[in-house]
């Protein structure tokens, strides 16, 4: 059954490569996390559900996976070059608040997402601060060869490393023009692994280094936290497609510094064999930030009556390395087609016999074998969950079939997508939304009534209890083929 290997694209190469482990039958897998400055935006959880389907891929192909995330909560600028004002510490100015408090209060939001998308627990999150020391001692490590120092701290010279911004294909003479330029850098591509705290001033997080007080640059942290965790090199790196242009080129290339001081003397060991990155959701009006004011987090989403899964389902329809663009109108079809996925395995699961079924049934019938393999196919196809989700679908509406093998079928296919099919009901994905002044109780006992009078033929009495319901924004909805009875 997962006999078809797996093959991932990766960034580095530009190509499709056949998944071979760094460590015989397991996959260790580092995701660039959060800065936790400000609520993430449902473009960002994108990210960490690209991230989580190639983790269930991973164990799907029967790996046993390690997946670290961190968090990041110092040192991660305005720019992701070396321009610009910490982000934490910017934030903690605008609301008076320390940057302990800060980081809690958005780690924990984000949290909260990760758990509405049924995104796994990695084995680890990495908090940079409780990194600081390995930090310091990773650059120690490279700082003679691969270093110098300016007044503002100390700089990597990417010249010192094989093929620096390979990953990107960027020209580093021009730097990308979005590097600030900082006399005395050498190369217009350096980039600061240490930022010391300039005179008379002090920063609410700084450490004690041998390059003076400061904080470590966002790059350093990310090649240290992967490193410590997983040891290099390990398989597979992830990120938004905005990390592949600056910061994991300097990740690389920190690595690189790292390990041929450290006797893995490949000059192009990039720390991690596989570098892989989503693509953009964007708006209409381009991409998605929070930096420019107003943006979607996932429980406005919620607040107006969408299911969070239903955002989930709407990044498995797009391929991971596509562009995605958010519509209300996209979501809204992405929530019908959850419901009927709901129902239909719904529908399947009432049929089942009252004894215990055995997680492999669907391997009894050949139509569930066929399945199972047409759905591994796909996703060992650099993860086309949107083929795997037609797969599915076409699955539920079998007839004749043996319920226990549609059952187990299903539950394995949703291993990998993490719809949470096995545990929903249709009630569940009906969100009452936050501006609707009736209750779901009000609307049922409504509905109640109503029946009754329609059931006596009493159909004055039935259209004034509907026009009362839509007075107040719910629509009643006879012989809804989904069976939803109302929306609002
Ligand atoms: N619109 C987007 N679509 C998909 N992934 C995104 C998008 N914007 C950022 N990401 C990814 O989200 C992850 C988290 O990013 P991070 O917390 O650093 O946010 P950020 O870069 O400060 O956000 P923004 O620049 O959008 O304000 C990264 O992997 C990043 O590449
Ligand atoms: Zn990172």
């Amino acid at each position: 059954m997962t006999d078809v290997p797996l093959k991932l694209f990766n960034s580095l190469t530009r190509s499709l490569e056949v998944f071979e482990p760094v460590h015989p039958g397991e996959a260790r897998v580092y995701t660039c996390g959060p800065t936790v400055y400000n609520y993430p935006h449902i473009g960002n959880m994108r990210a960490y559900v690209f991230a989580d389907v190639l983790g269930r891929t991973l164990s799907w192909k029967g790996y046993k996976l390690t997946h670290v995330i961190n968090i990041t909560d110092v040192g991660h600028l305005t720019d992701d070059a070396d321009a610009g004002e910490d982000k934490m510490e910017k934030m903690a100015a605008e609301k008076a608040q320390s940057i302990w408090d800060i980081a809690e209060h958005y780690k924990q939001a984000y949290w909260a997402d990760v758990k509405a998308l049924n995104i796994r627990q990695p084995a680890q999150w990495t908090v940079a601060t409780d990194y600081v020391p390995q930090m310091i001692e990773f650059a120690k490590g490279i700082a003679d060869k691969h270093c110098y120092e300016l007044e503002s701290g100390l700089y990597f010279d990417v010249s010192t490393v094989a093929d620096y911004g390979r990953l990107a294909r960027a020209n580093t003479e021009e730097g990308e023009g979005r590097i600030e330029a900082v006399e005395g850098k050498r190369n217009a591509a350096d980039f600061a692994i240490w930022r010391k705290t300039p005179p008379g001033e002090t920063r609410q997080m700084e450490w004690d280094s041998p390059w003076g007080k400061g904080a470590p640059g966002w790059h350093l942290e990310c090649s240290v936290m992967s490193g410590e965790v997983l040891g290099f090199p390990f398989d597979i790196h992830t990120g938004g497609i905005d990390h592949r242009e600056i910061h994991h080129p300097n990740e690389i290339a920190q690595n690189q510094a790292h390990c041929c001081t450290n006797g893995l003397d490949d000059p192009r060991n990039s720390g991690a064999r596989i570098w892989m990155h989503n693509n953009f959701l964007v708006e209409r009006s381009g991409k998605m930030s929070k930096s420019s004011g107003e943006f979607l987090r996932l429980q406005l989403l919620i607040d107006k009556g969408y299911h969070p899964l239903a955002y989930r389902l709407m990044c498995l329809q797009a391929h991971y390395r596509s562009e995605l663009e958010f519509s209300w109108e996209g979501l809204g079809a992405a929530l019908t087609r959850l419901k009927r996925m709901v129902m239909a395995f719904a529908k399947w699961r009432e049929k089942l016999p009252d004894t215990q079924i055995p997680g492999d049934s669907w391997e009894r019938e050949r139509v569930t074998r066929d399945l199972v393999a047409r759905f591994d196919a796909a996703i060992a196809n650099d993860l086309n969950t949107a083929e795997g989700l037609t797969v599915l679908e076409e699955m539920l509406a079998l007839k004749k079939v043996a319920p226990e093998c549609i059952v187990t079928a299903a539950a394995k296919m949703d291993s990998v997508l993490g719809l949470g099919l096995g545990n929903m009901e249709r009630a569940d994905l009906r969100i009452r939304p936050k501006s609707a002044s009736i209750t779901e109780a009000e609307i049922e006992a409504a509905l109640a009534r109503r029946k009754e009078a329609r059931a006596a033929k009493d159909f004055a009495t039935s259209d004034a209890i509907r026009d009362e319901l839509a007075a107040q924004g719910v629509e009643v909805m006879d012989g809804d083929p989904l069976g939803w009875e109302w929306k609002l």
